[in-house]
């Protein structure tokens, strides 16, 4: 991919909460993923492993111990005040539950114009002509300016989350498990929408979530999470069938997706993600993987390149012979 293209970078983003005098919880590590222009980077990992600490601390919320976030080649970790809040609105969020992110006593119209108002780029005469605008463009009708959120149904709300996002031309929009909470049906329409849009407006998609096969289907590039840690990072078109850290081929196998191969052998995921709390040294996967050597007990493994495209952290790979 162009590193031009590169919207939003992490750059070695760490993230340790000191939640006692002697301990220290890891929650990101040393992570480093970019963004780039008209694609989709999914996150995958289970609860806990760091995906809402890594988000936020994108969307500066949340402050980086160590390394740094490059906002189109510009470094804006430390960004405060009024360039803080212009860098919102290159990088807007849709969560997963619209009904608690929708302020309850407002229409709708003036939900999705809020943001606008508030960085002063539309007049109040001017909210009704905006609000049909986008609810159009996410396929609602217009007389649903008038509505309050409790009046909508769950995908319906996304639709509203999803045009609020949009008001601001957004260059990235950061998805946290934004469809987790609809059926399926409706899940399906969301995506569409939101893929459509990306084609339309060359927008960025950040994609967290903890459904594999969802993630696979709709991401460009699939990065998956474990204890703070990325393990890999390959094309979500490649994640059944080229996936090869013993993580992300146990997150696949509990799991059954259509076109699943029954013959390949797959290592269960079993047990627990340790706690991160004072993490031991080596391996993060070490606890959970059958195969692990002294060497995944002692030295943490860095990821590196297996094929273009396809990084993999694992000491039990044969990284540096790519087949
Ligand atoms: N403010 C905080 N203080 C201490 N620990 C925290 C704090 N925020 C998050 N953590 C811990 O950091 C780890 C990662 O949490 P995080 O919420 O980022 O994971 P997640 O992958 O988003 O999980 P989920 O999918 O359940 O939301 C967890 O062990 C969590 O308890």
């Amino acid at each position: 991919m162009c590193e031009n293209n590169a919207i939003l970078e992490a750059q070695n983003l760490t993230k340790k909460f000191k939640i006692s005098k002697n301990s220290t919880l890891t929650a990101c590590d040393d992570i480093s993923l970019k963004f780039y222009q008209g694609k989709t980077l999914g996150i995958v990992g289970e609860s806990g492993c760091g995906k809402s600490t890594f988000i936020k601390m994108l969307s500066l919320i949340t402050k980086p111990t160590s390394g740094e976030i490059m906002f189109r080649g510009c470094d804006i970790t430390k960004l405060k005040g009024e360039e803080k809040r212009n860098n919102h609105s290159h990088i807007q969020m849709i969560f997963q539950n619209p009904l608690e992110a929708l302020p309850p006593r407002m229409k709708i119209r003036d939900i999705i114009c809020e943001p606008l108002l508030n960085f002063k780029k539309i007049k109040n005469h001017e909210k009704d002509e905006i609000a049909r605008k986008y609810l159009e463009m996410v396929e609602l009708p217009e007389e649903f300016a008038l509505r309050y959120p409790h009046h909508m149904s769950g995908g319906q709300r996304q639709r509203i989350g999803i045009a609020r996002a949009l008001v601001l031309e957004p260059e990235l929009i950061i998805c946290d498990e934004a469809t987790s909470a609809l059926d399926v049906s409706v899940q399906k329409n969301i995506i569409e929408l939101l893929i459509r849009l990306q084609k339309q407006k060359q927008i960025s998609i950040g994609f967290i979530c903890h459904d594999i096969v969802l993630v696979s289907q709709i991401s460009h590039q699939v990065a998956v999470m474990y204890l703070g840690n990325i393990v890999e990072i390959l094309p979500g078109k490649d994640l059944h069938k080229y996936a090869i850290h013993p993580y992300t081929k146990g997150l696949l196998h509990s799991v059954f997706y259509l076109g699943m191969d029954k013959s390949t052998k797959i290592d269960k995921l079993t047990g627990e993600v340790p706690s991160p709390v004072n993490l031991p040294n080596g391996c993060p996967f070490q606890s959970r993987c059958s195969d692990a050597k002294q060497l995944c007990r002692e030295i943490k493994p860095k990821l590196r390149e297996y094929q273009e495209g396809h990084m993999v952290a694992c000491h039990l790979l044969p990284i540096d012979k790519p087949v």
